[in-house]
């Protein structure tokens, strides 16, 4: 009997050892193919660890790629000083211009200068554009100064060339724009001249000037005859914030510059600069309807300043077109524009000359900041270039 207790107890514990030996294997068996990290969560029952508070993480900025969006408001241009505009712009003039200086300056320092040479002198002034007149009177003045000094040097003869071209452009024109305004009015400035002198162009950059001498300007679109005008007058403001008065396509003019100086007086503008449409000197309805312009503007009070607009490139002929001007309306100052584009520089004697009207403002690009009051010491300078 004892064995036989013996013996059951002996296949019990044999029974449970083989049944614990078996298990777990089959469990092994059906778990999908262990990870590693599932192996330790088997293997090792997680821990749960006290709660202590993180220390913040800081995470350094992402870089955020910056979408440039298109500017709701148009940005306001501040447009160039005018103070030295001409010395800046002075190398657009050489460039055109250099041969005159040089070809002077070759002939006079001659040794002796016979009347060959000095007609050769006449010669490239009067190519230049100075004109006969004007040509004339230089080179006497010239040959004086040469007959009493007698031996010359580059540098002398370049000097009392410099002094002489100087004096021809009389300096002491006042060359101020009229644009201080009135009791409760403002100035009046009026832009008239042929086709395609640069009129529109140079009203833009005229208001650009006033601008960056910090008055406030307000543009008056009197050519109604192009369209495009009127638009490219606006764009002129819009870029320097500047209000454009203007009147439909075709539409009276004078009405539209009688609105513009209106508007003016009402918004406290210091200056209003009024486009008018080119014309021909010989239409004599246009140059009557430019009387009238002025006129009607004249309702408000006198027109300050009446700038002609003339083109350096066309020489001599220009000069007639600007005396008929001067008869329809008083014009106080010439712009000469495009003497970037011109080796006869000599045209602004000629024009001041000729007309008795200062060139106040020159054109020397199709660049915004490209018109310069005009300094006849600079402009000399200008014109005779780096010669030696
Ligand atoms: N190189 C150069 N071009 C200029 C200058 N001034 C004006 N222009 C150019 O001359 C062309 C005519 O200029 P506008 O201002 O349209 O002339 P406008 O007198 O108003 O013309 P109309 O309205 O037809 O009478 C344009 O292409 C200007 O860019 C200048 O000083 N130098």
């Amino acid at each position: 009997m004892e064995y036989v207790v013996a013996a059951v107890i002996l296949l019990v514990v044999l029974v449970v050892g083989a049944v614990g030996l078996v298990v777990p294997k089959m469990r092994r068996r059906e778990l999908p193919p262990p990870s590693e990290a599932s192996t330790t969560t088997l293997e090792r029952p997680p821990v749960v660890e006290p709660a202590v508070e993180a220390p913040p993480v800081v995470l350094p900025p992402l870089p955020v790629e910056e979408e440039e969006l298109p500017p709701l408001i148009q940005k306001i241009e501040t447009p160039e000083p005018t103070a030295g505009r001409l010395v800046r712009l002075r190398a657009r003039l050489a460039r055109s211009q250099s041969a005159l200086g040089r070809g002077l300056l070759t002939v006079l320092s001659r040794d002796h200068l016979e009347e060959d040479d000095w007609e050769e002198i006449e010669d490239s002034l009067i190519t230049a554009d100075v004109g006969v007149e004007a040509t004339q009177v230089i080179v006497e003045r010239l040959r004086e100064r040469v007959r009493i000094l007698g031996t010359r040097t580059v540098a002398g003869v370049r000097e009392q060339l410099v002094e002489e071209l100087t004096a021809a452009l009389e300096p002491d024109l006042d060359r101020s724009l009229r644009t201080t305004g009135h009791e409760g009015r403002p100035a009046v400035v009026m832009v008239v001249g042929v086709n395609g002198a640069g009129k529109t162009t140079t009203c833009g950059k005229i208001g650009r000037v006033l601008i960056a001498d910090g008055r406030t300007v307000l543009f008056g679109a009197a050519d109604t005859f192009r369209a495009a005008a009127a638009e490219q007058l606006a764009t002129w403001g819009e870029r320097v914030g500047a209000e454009t008065v203007r009147g439909p396509e075709g539409g009276d003019p004078a009405s539209v510059a009688f609105d513009a100086v209106k508007r003016g007086i009402e918004t406290g503008v210091d200056v209003v600069l009024v486009d008018t449409a080119g014309r021909l000197q010989n239409k004599i309805g246009l140059m009557d309807e430019l009387g009238k312009v002025k006129r009607v503007v004249e309702k408000h009070g006198p027109v300050d300043e009446t700038l002609l607009v003339l083109d350096a490139t066309t020489g001599q002929n220009g000069l007639e077109q600007a005396r008929v001007f001067t008869e329809v309306v008083d014009v106080t100052g010439v712009v000469l524009t495009k003497l970037d584009g011109t080796a006869k520089g000599g045209i602004v004697i000629a024009v001041q000359r000729k007309l008795g009207i200062p060139v106040k403002l020159v054109g020397l690009g199709e660049g915004p900041d490209d018109l310069a009051p005009f300094e006849p010491a600079a402009f000399v300078e200008a014109l005779l270039g780096e010669t030696a």
